[in-house]
């Protein structure tokens, strides 16, 4: 049945967001890690969504927060064991997106074998830009996806440099977990992710389709 809700505030709709990691080679390597012969996946609840004019918060028990600048996928039409052919008929649009990370957190995780929850899951730690429309962009796969803190360059990549293809990922995530309208893929990052701090100023963009800036802070325990 239709919904009467518009996808175009997927950020409202309290669906699943669903992150894909070491998505790029060169990503992979700058963390040591293995470049993945299957996606990575790891989930971000909707409260970790933030809008710009509000800020992005350092979680009380990280000192070492960091940017990850990726393309977000918008969900348009639910789906499960989604064929790679018909994927892109279940996406509605795209989203510029941070996964923000905290990295020192995640090390001990790694190291202790437990989940990324508490790097990944925090409040705020999904800043995501305004709905962008499927027909502003024709190629997703031809995207320049940029992120500078405080003027400076940090990361700048191109979306034709994943490993997994946006249709792969939409059919390999549909065959695990059902994809519902309103949901959102983040679909990696490129390399270049780096520590920002209190009063940084973080801007992203997609050029020559948008950008958005977000401003950081320390949260009170
Ligand atoms: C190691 C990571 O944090 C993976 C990740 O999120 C990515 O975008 O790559
Ligand atoms: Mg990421």
């Amino acid at each position: 049945m239709a919904s009467s809700k518009n996808v175009t505030t997927f950020w409202e709709w309290g669906r699943k967001i669903i992150c894909v990691g070491r998505n790029y080679a060169e990503h992979a390597m700058e963390l040591k890690n293995a470049i993945p012969t299957e996606p990575v996946l790891f989930l971000k609840p909707s409260s970790a969504y933030v809008k710009e004019g509000a800020p992005v918060l350092v979680p009380y028990y990280s000192n070492n927060l960091h940017h990850e600048v990726e393309l977000g996928v918008v969900i348009g039409k639910q789906g499960v064991s989604i064929s790679q052919k018909a994927a892109m008929d279940h996406v509605a649009g795209y989203a510029l997106c941070l996964d923000m990370t905290a990295r020192d957190i995640q090390d001990e995780c790694k190291k202790k074998g437990m989940p990324w929850t508490l790097a990944k899951a925090f409040n705020t730690s999904c800043p995501v830009s305004d709905f962008i429309s499927k027909e502003r962009i024709p190629d997703p796969h031809n995207l320049k996806i940029w992120l500078k803190v405080n003027d400076q360059l940090r990361q700048e990549g191109h979306t034709s440099s994943m490993i997994f293809s946006i249709p792969f990922l939409v059919s390999y995530i549909s065959s695990i977990i059902a994809l519902e309208e309103g949901d959102l893929i983040l679909t990696g990052t490129p390399k270049g992710v780096a520590a920002v701090k209190e009063h940084d100023e973080i801007h992203a963009g997609l050029d020559g389709i948008l950008s958005m800036k977000f401003t950081v802070q320390k949260q009170n325990p």
